[in-house]
């Protein structure tokens, strides 16, 4: 219809419908401004500018590569990488308007983490706490640096000394490692965790709180949600105190709601009803225990109780110290119940790591039946390998900070103002690093080269001075259910016999899961003869 030919026609233009004739003729004018756009960006700018780092092409301004990159990451880095020769030079990615800049080489990671003078992390900090709910006032004061003539609130009621003047963000950092590097409070975390793993994980607790399959062999359970129950039970326990889960004998499901659509929040995903309903929930019932006299809620652990006495001096409304608390929850959560499902999925389908990995947790025990935790941590090579490698397997955090003074990494220059981030993926797979067999699952490697957690290429935990102070829990938490678990019982895992795949396809802050649908269905049957 419309390439009808009109019979008295003064050009071959003249053929063609008016209508065509104008799509045709703004298809071509965007074509030649995209073409344009592209010369200009992509090849003319950066021959001018040799010291900025180069910028993976696209086509669309402003909205560059962000829609490929909600959609796969991972995806996109290694694309953008490869791109520019695989020279693991500094690079650059436009995301929905801004330019963020990407390390991936373990040398400028590493200068990344020691910067601390042009790096910096308080902002990226903050916008997570405003991204969570926190409000802008009460950031105000959390990062407001006391003056020696007012009163320094925080520092009196923890009866502290500050002398180098230390918000009361920086005091946190101060308390998490407390809490976190061993030590006495770190000690009294873990024996508490040790408790309540080896409750949830007794056969009667079991067979009490897994409504799946029971027959005289025992019981079926989802490996995945096994997982989150067990270690989240223990970590909301400890950290809160038993009063927390009779309030609120939901927050483990609301949590992993929440947990499974988290990169929502910090993508400000227009579709995000569901999430923002788990999180407001979440907050909610950090506020009904929040408004439980302290008596009746004994317990917490140091960090909550510091956190929640040092906001409340402050004058912090309690909406603000829920959604404080909540991110507490959040970051303590969020990863562990991961890499142990993948430690586990891996143990159980493997029936020589199987072998080798019941042999040290059987030599962890001791006589009267004790889990001996040095023993565990010190002397199980194979239970370690397996923690390190499923880490590497399933890791995609991102480390970002905000450039605050000229910055030269890896010869490029990093403007004042940007974003820069470090994919740990990027360095976890590298072949020099980890071998030829780097892309498969084989914590042999950690055997083989007891040095390579030490490998400036396995940075998991980050480094520098936001290195995760709860590497030291997050690896006995999941020896010690790996090592419980296989004690209390023989394992049968159904179906297929295999490991399930990583879903690299969602976008994550942390840990990686499972692609949907997939999981290990394994069968519990206790070892002691007789079914509770
Ligand atoms: C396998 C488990 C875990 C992984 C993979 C992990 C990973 C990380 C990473 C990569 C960072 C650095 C973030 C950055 O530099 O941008 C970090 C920081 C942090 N992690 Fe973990 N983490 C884990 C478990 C935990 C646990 C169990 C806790 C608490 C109980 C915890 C508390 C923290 C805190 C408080 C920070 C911030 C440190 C700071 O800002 O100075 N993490 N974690």
């Amino acid at each position: 219809m419309f390439f009808t030919v009109i019979k008295d026609s003064s050009g071959w233009l003249a053929g063609v419908h008016p209508v065509v004739l104008v799509l045709l003729s703004s298809i071509i004018a965007v074509g030649v401004l995209c073409l344009g756009f592209r010369l200009w960006a992509f090849t003319i700018k950066p021959a001018f500018r040799p010291y900025e780092p180069r910028e993976l092409p696209y086509w669309i301004p402003v909205l560059g590569h962000a829609v490929q990159y909600v959609k796969s990451g991972q995806d996109v880095i290694t694309r953008a990488r490869k791109y520019f020769g695989d020279t693991r030079a500094p690079f650059a990615l436009t995301l929905g308007g801004e330019k963020m800049f990407f390390l991936t080489d373990p040398k400028q990671v590493a200068d990344f983490h020691k910067n601390t003078t042009s790096l910096a992390f308080d902002k990226i900090a903050q916008e997570l706490s405003t991204t969570f709910g926190v409000s802008q006032k009460t950031l105000q004061t959390t990062y407001r640096r006391p003056n020696s003539e007012e009163v320094d609130v925080p520092a009196k009621i923890m009866q502290i000394q500050n002398p180098r003047n230390k918000s009361l963000a920086e005091l946190n950092n101060d308390f998490w490692k407390q809490q976190l590097v061993p030590g006495p409070l770190y000690y009294k975390l873990q024996d508490e965790c040790l408790q309540y793993l080896d409750n949830s994980l007794k056969p009667e607790s079991i067979a009490h709180n897994y409504k799946g399959p029971t027959d005289e062999k025992g019981t079926t359970v989802s490996l995945l949600r096994l997982m989150q129950d067990v270690l989240m039970d223990a970590a909301l326990r400890a950290f809160f105190g038993d009063k927390m889960m009779e309030l609120e004998p939901n927050l483990i499901r609301d949590f992993i709601d929440f947990d499974e659509d988290n990169w929502k929040l910090w993508y400000k995903w227009p579709d995000a009803k569901e999430m923002f309903a788990a999180k407001s929930k979440l907050s909610k019932s950090v506020q009904r225990w929040l408004n439980t006299p302290e008596e009746e809620r004994p317990g917490a652990a140091f960090i909550v109780e510091t956190f929640e006495k040092t906001q409340r001096a402050m004058g912090t409304p309690i909406e603000d110290l829920a959604n404080i608390l909540v991110l507490i929850i959040f970051v303590a959560n969020t990863n562990t119940y991961k890499v142990c499902f993948w430690a586990l999925a891996y143990i159980l389908n493997d029936p020589d790591l199987l072998h080798k990995v019941q042999q040290e947790s059987a030599a962890a025990f001791q006589a009267d039946g004790t889990l001996s935790t040095k023993q565990l941590m010190d002397s199980s090579p194979w239970i370690a390998a397996v923690f390190h490698e499923a880490l590497r397997w399933c890791s995609a955090s991102t480390s970002l900070r905000l450039v605050t003074a000229p910055t030269i990494i890896g010869g490029k220059e990093l403007p004042v103002g940007s974003r820069v981030a470090v994919p740990a993926r990027q360095t976890l797979f590298m072949p020099e690093a980890f071998g030829d067999d780097a892309d498969v699952f084989n914590p042999e490697r950690f055997i083989r080269d007891e040095k390579l957690t030490k490998s400036p290429s396995y940075k998991p935990f980050g480094g520098g001075t936001t290195y995760c102070p709860g590497r030291f829990i997050a690896r006995q938490e999941c020896s010690v259910v790996i090592a419980i678990l296989l004690k209390n019982f023989n394992t049968d895992v159904l179906g297929e016999g295999k490991a399930p795949e990583l879903d690299l396809t969602k976008p994550t802050t942390g840990l990686v899961t499972p692609k949907d649908g997939q999981d290990v269905i394994v069968r519990l049957s206790p070892k002691s003869e007789i079914l509770p």
